[in-house]
């Protein structure tokens, strides 16, 4: 990565419009792009395969070592191989779900995967990155750092569409558990970092926030 690479970083809780943004701004800046929930949910898909208990920290720890990632970072096709397997679709299943935040707090588990995020970005053209603790600890140095966020209702809405309909209020419950995890856990939790931008996309369309934040990077 050259001094003058262009690191834009997007944070923010479960469903607040991270990925389909961060793509939309990736493909519109001519960067790459990496989603690290995938990477953490890619990590618990494959303990769960594993037979692993993910509420014993120590047995996660050891078993997330063995787990070799591949990820494609182009923004509008992004891959994720775990142990040779594609994954896309299986890491977003209910299992991985209900899951994740237990392995995303573990912390050797957050080490070795905030190092291997840490080398894609180097190796990156330019790159947006979108997770929880992008701004203040995988990339504290980017460049434009955003700090989306949407009212509950919203955000369990545009998640149950994206799922193909169901319960709002069960998605809901289940959005702000992981936010009551993902926020209080000791390592990295969920929480706006100094100098990032916040931007409430509960009444802006997907265009508008991905708009904002071009214009962020353009500006900087
Ligand atoms: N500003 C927006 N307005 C309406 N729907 C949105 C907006 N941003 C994202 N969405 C939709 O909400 C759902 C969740 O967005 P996603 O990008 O997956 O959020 P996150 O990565 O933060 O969990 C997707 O179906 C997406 O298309
Ligand atoms: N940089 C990151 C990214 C995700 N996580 C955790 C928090 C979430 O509960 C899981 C899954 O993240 P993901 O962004 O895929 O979750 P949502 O799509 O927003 O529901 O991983 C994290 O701790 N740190």
């Amino acid at each position: 990565m050259r001094e003058d690479t262009l690191v834009v970083a997007v944070d923010g809780p479960s469903g607040s419009g991270k990925s389909s943004t961060a793509r939309g701004v990736a493909e519109r800046l001519g960067l790459d792009y990496l989603d690290t929930g995938a990477m953490y949910r890619a990590v618990t898909w494959a303990l769960l395969e594993a037979g692993v208990h993910v509420d014993d920290a120590d047995a996660v720890a050891a078993a997330a070592k063995q787990v070799v990632l591949e990820i494609g970072s182009d923004p509008s096709d992004p891959t994720i191989r775990a142990n040779g397997a594609d994954v896309s679709g299986p890491i977003r299943g209910p299992h991985v779900t209900a899951a994740v935040s237990a392995v995303a707090a573990v912390p050797a588990v957050r080490e070795q995967l905030v190092a291997e995020q840490r080398a894609i970005i180097a190796g990156s053209r330019g790159i947006v990155v979108e997770g929880r603790d992008i701004a203040s600890v995988v990339a504290p140095d980017a460049a434009v750092k955003v700090y989306l966020v949407a009212d509950a209702e919203a955000r369990a809405s545009r998640r149950t569409a994206e799922l193909g309909g169901g319960d709002v209020s069960a998605t809901r419950a289940d959005l702000e558990r992981r936010d009551s995890i993902d926020s209080s856990r000791t390592a990295s939790p969920l929480r706006r970092a100094d100098g990032a931008q916040i931007v409430d996309t509960t009444e802006l369309s997907l265009e508008d926030v991905i708009d904002q934040i071009v214009r962020l990077a353009k500006e900087r």
